[in-house]
């Protein structure tokens, strides 16, 4: 098992700068997933640490090994990482126990043997045992990406890079296949990073998520940390639902639409304006005139397991917010109702 770590990595194409100085640890057997919009330079990160692309400046870690340095750069073959590509990354014209051979020894006392016994070793881990001999295009999405990473792991590999891996697939599948690479990696002991832009996937896979923007990594933490306290506020708004309230703070305590809030942080010499966030989950309805403050309803989305209930209500400066508030069934459109908040808030003070 090997710590990956990435210390300043920058990486142009031309004029324009797509890694500007990423810092990232992941400790050894970790799975971490690397979470950022479109264009942010996840994948070009990837292609960095496997070796496929050469870092501008900076330095990547596998262990103690430097595979990315000044005048240095180890081939991708030489790094000991695996890299599990989007979909249709197979070889088309190769047999599935062929792809996943590939990256096997040819030479040496029993070569065919050994490889051929990895082969059958590795396809059982991803639960494709009897599919050996079926080639790519005889395979569903799903069967394809355990193939693809059957052959990323075949080598023994000390650290694994996924680009999301799951994002042709059904959610249904995506959920399954999530927990089977989990599992197929600590089985062979490698660490992982995953590249998503799900936050979702994010949250409940990995032990660690680094939510990336613009080049650089704002904030890296494990998902409970990530949610509850995050770094900035687009931060907070990126990585699930959040109820976003302007503020007046004095002595750590937040005034806001939802009443009197305590800060997270402990805020005690925090003064000023700004935002509070909060998560739905932490907004509890009562009966109006009960308890907290008055809100209007003004909509209910059913997801299946649970809905989300939109309401407002009135700010001390007399302007309307929306917040969203978790709910079991439907509410009728104006009903009225009172909102308490548990918990501690974020505060994001005004530039
Ligand atoms: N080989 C290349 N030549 C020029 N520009 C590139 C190259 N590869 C990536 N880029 C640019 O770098 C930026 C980051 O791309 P990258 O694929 O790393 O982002 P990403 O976060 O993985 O996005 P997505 O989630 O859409 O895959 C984009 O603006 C892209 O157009």
């Amino acid at each position: 098992m090997k710590r990956l770590t990435v210390r300043g990595l920058r990486k142009s194409f031309g004029e324009t700068p797509v890694l500007r100085g990423v810092d990232l640890e992941v400790p050894s057997g970790a799975f971490a997933a690397v979470l950022g919009p479109s264009g942010c330079g996840k994948t070009t990160l990837l292609r960095v640490i496997a070796g496929f692309e050469t870092a501008d400046s900076g330095e990547v870690r596998v262990g103690d090994r430097v595979v990315t340095g000044p005048g240095r750069a180890l081939p991708p073959e030489r790094r000991r990482v695996g890299v599990v590509p989007q979909e249709g990354a197979l070889f088309p014209h190769l047999s599935v126990a062929e792809n996943v051979a590939f990256g096997l020894p040819h030479r040496g006392r029993d070569a065919t043997r050994r490889r051929r016994e990895r082969v059958g070793e590795l396809l059982a881990l991803v639960g494709l045992a009897d599919l050996s001999g079926r080639m790519p295009s005889q395979l569903s999405g799903g069967q394809q990406q355990r193939v693809a990473l059957a052959r990323a792991l075949a080598p023994g590999p000390d650290v694994v890079l996924l680009d999301e891996p799951f994002s042709a697939l059904d959610a249904g599948l995506r959920a399954a296949l999530r927990e089977d690479v989990r599992e197929a990696l600590q089985a062979i002991g490698a660490t992982g990073v995953l590249v998503t832009h799900d936050q979702e996937e994010a949250l409940s896979i990995a032990d660690q998520v680094a939510v990336m923007r613009e080049g650089v990594v704002v904030q890296s933490a494990t998902p409970r940390e990530l949610y509850a306290a995050p770094a900035d506020l687009d931060v907070a708004t990126f990585v699930g639902e959040a109820v976003v309230l302007p503020a007046r703070v004095e002595d750590g305590v937040a005034t806001t639409a939802l009443g009197r809030l305590s800060l997270l942080r402990g805020a005690a010499g925090e003064h000023g304006t700004g935002r509070v966030v909060l998560r739905p989950e932490q907004l509890h309805m009562v009966r109006a005139g009960r308890a907290g403050v008055t809100a209007r309803v003004r909509g209910t989305t059913f997801y299946g397991h649970d809905a989300s209930v939109r309401l407002e209500v009135t700010g001390p400066d007399g302007r309307v917010v929306p917040v969203l508030c978790r709910t079991q069934g439907p509410l009728p459109e104006h009903e009225e109702v009172g909102v308490i908040v548990a918990g501690p808030v974020s505060f994001f003070a005004d530039a």
